[in-house]
């Protein structure tokens, strides 16, 4: 019965006509390494607008055509509403976040949280950011000047970005760099985005019920205590008459403000503990990409040189780093994109369908109600029909002109459609913050030293192993 029963999961794509790539049991072709999606992608691209993988013994759908993509994300996006991603609120409360939230949840949550990145409030912390760059910059000197040139920036660009969410998401005072709490931070950065073992996997995927019944965790206990910890500290920091209340308007207020559900007048401790959790998690991806930006760079002197010319050319046009400032370094935006191009934090998008779908312009063919789909972004980052020589890094693939003849929705490194990154104004606009103030008072080459960091296997978005040097000389500071 067991054979009949895999066999037919492993017949679902023939039997729906779609070309697909065959499988072995029982973990299916899809794990999540990049090279694995690229060869997946390769096979099936110009075949069908879609074709047909597994992950385990469960078949999903693989989109290969950006006409298509577009589609699931925006235009028949109610069709694809979910993410499908496993949650037990109850016994695993840190996996119910809203990465993994579905329908009315995922919307309140989603909806609820927004005000946190409006313009306004972006505006607002940005002379906080400056302050927290210039101590960042002070402690890299004093680096530099007591252990020389050659310096581990992962590490220490993983530290300023933690401070930088805690102070933007939490209202927090402190200073990451020498916190107390640095292992709380540490704890959840390495904790977000943790994939279970094959075994958890294998059953929250194929046989979901079976796995809520035996109340397997992602997280575990200490993480989810300590964040729950976090957040009941920061509630009672803020009560009115707290000699350590912060009056800028947090995360958490905004949560606390939100309806309950399943009948309850609002979120619970938590539920609020899940959000936190991945938004301070979703932060290290800032920390990696001015990584990979300045590791770019440092191989490609003269492009760092225009980089920082760029900088210098709109600080002098604003009178010094403002704002506006920060939005006008085009140079700086293409070296940003195409950083993410080659590295974007997640190489899948993930969907699901949440009714039937006929696929358009097809002789019929229906994607049944609750088939996973994904659209596989570094696999198309990769693709030479739309970025010639993909292995290059080259900006100027983003210079106006190149960016507006690209194939619309072949650039995906934030996602798309109403469930893109909630986090990407904010994102870009740290992130170009950070790399015009490190550009502008510090030059970045190679080092003997550095070890190519290998991703981490056991993540679901990209971090890496090991530490990564590079060399940094001082400059004349020029802003
Ligand atoms: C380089 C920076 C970042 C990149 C490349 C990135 C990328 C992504 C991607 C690809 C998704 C999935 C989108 C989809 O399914 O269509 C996502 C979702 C999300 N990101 Fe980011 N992200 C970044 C920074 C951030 C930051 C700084 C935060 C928080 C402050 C954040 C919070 C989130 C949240 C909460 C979601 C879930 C959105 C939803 O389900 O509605 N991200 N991000």
């Amino acid at each position: 019965l067991c054979f009949l029963h895999f066999r037919k999961k492993y017949s679902f794509w023939r039997e729906l006509g779609i070309p697909f790539v065959p499988a072995g049991f029982p973990l299916g072709n899809i794990q999540h390494t990049s090279h694995q999606m690229l060869d997946l992608y390769k096979e099936l691209k110009g075949k069908h607008p879609i074709g047909g993988v597994f992950q385990f013994t469960e078949p999903v759908a693989m989109i290969t055509d950006p006409e298509m993509i577009k589609n699931v994300l925006v235009r028949d996006f109610r069709h694809f509403y979910d993410r499908g991603g496993y949650a037990d609120g109850t016994h695993d409360p840190l996996s119910g976040h809203m990465l993994n939230s579905e329908s009315d949840r995922w919307r309140v949550l989603r909806h609820g949280s927004s005000p946190i990145f409006s313009t306004g409030r972006l505006r607002a912390f940005f002379p906080e950011m400056l302050r927290m760059m210039d101590e960042f910059r002070a402690f890299l000197d004093a680096k530099l000047a007591s252990e020389g040139e050659t310096v581990e920036l992962k590490g220490m660009l993983g530290q300023l970005t933690t401070d930088i969410s805690v102070r933007f998401l939490l209202g927090g005072e402190g200073n990451n760099l020498n916190a107390p709490e640095r292992d709380l931070y540490q704890a959840i950065t390495n904790g977000a985005f943790i994939l279970p073992s094959l075994w958890k996997q294998f059953l929250m995927t194929c046989y979901r019920s079976v796995a809520k019944k035996l109340r397997l965790r992602v997280y575990t206990r200490e993480l989810t205590e300590a964040m729950k910890h976090l957040v009941a500290k920061t509630i009672d920091d803020r009560a009115e008459g707290s000699a350590n209340a912060c009056r800028r308007i947090n995360l958490i207020d905004q949560l606390l403000k939100l309806p309950g559900f399943e009948g309850k007048g609002s979120l619970t401790l938590e539920e609020i503990a899940g959000q936190v959790f991945l938004f301070v998690g979703a932060y290290e991806t800032n920390s990696l990409t001015t990584f990979y930006c300045l590791h770019e760079l440092a191989q490609r002197l003269d492009l760092q040189q225009r980089a920082r010319a760029c900088v210098l050319e709109a600080l002098d046009k604003h009178g010094g780093i403002t704002y506006e400032a920060i939005a006008d370094m085009p140079y700086l935006d293409q070296c940003i994109n195409e950083t993410l191009r080659k590295n974007p934090p997640s190489i899948n998008l993930i969907r699901v369908t949440t009714e039937d779908y006929p696929v358009p312009d097809s002789t019929g063919v229906v994607l049944p109600k609750g088939l996973n789909v994904v659209i596989p972004v570094y696999a198309i980052h990769y693709d030479a029909e739309y970025y010639p020589d993909p292995e290059r890094f080259d900006p100027d693939r983003f210079a106006p002109e190149a960016s507006s003849n690209r194939t619309p929705y072949t650039f995906l490194p934030f996602g798309g459609g109403p469930k893109n990154c909630i986090g990407y104004r904010q994102g870009k606009m740290h992130l170009r913050t950070m790399l015009a103030m490190l550009l502008c008072s510090y030059e970045f080459s190679e080092c003997p030293k550095i070890i190519q960091g290998t991703r981490s296997e056991k993540h679901s978005v990209l971090k890496l192993k090991g530490n990564l040097w590079l060399r940094v000389r001082k400059l004349h500071r020029m802003g």
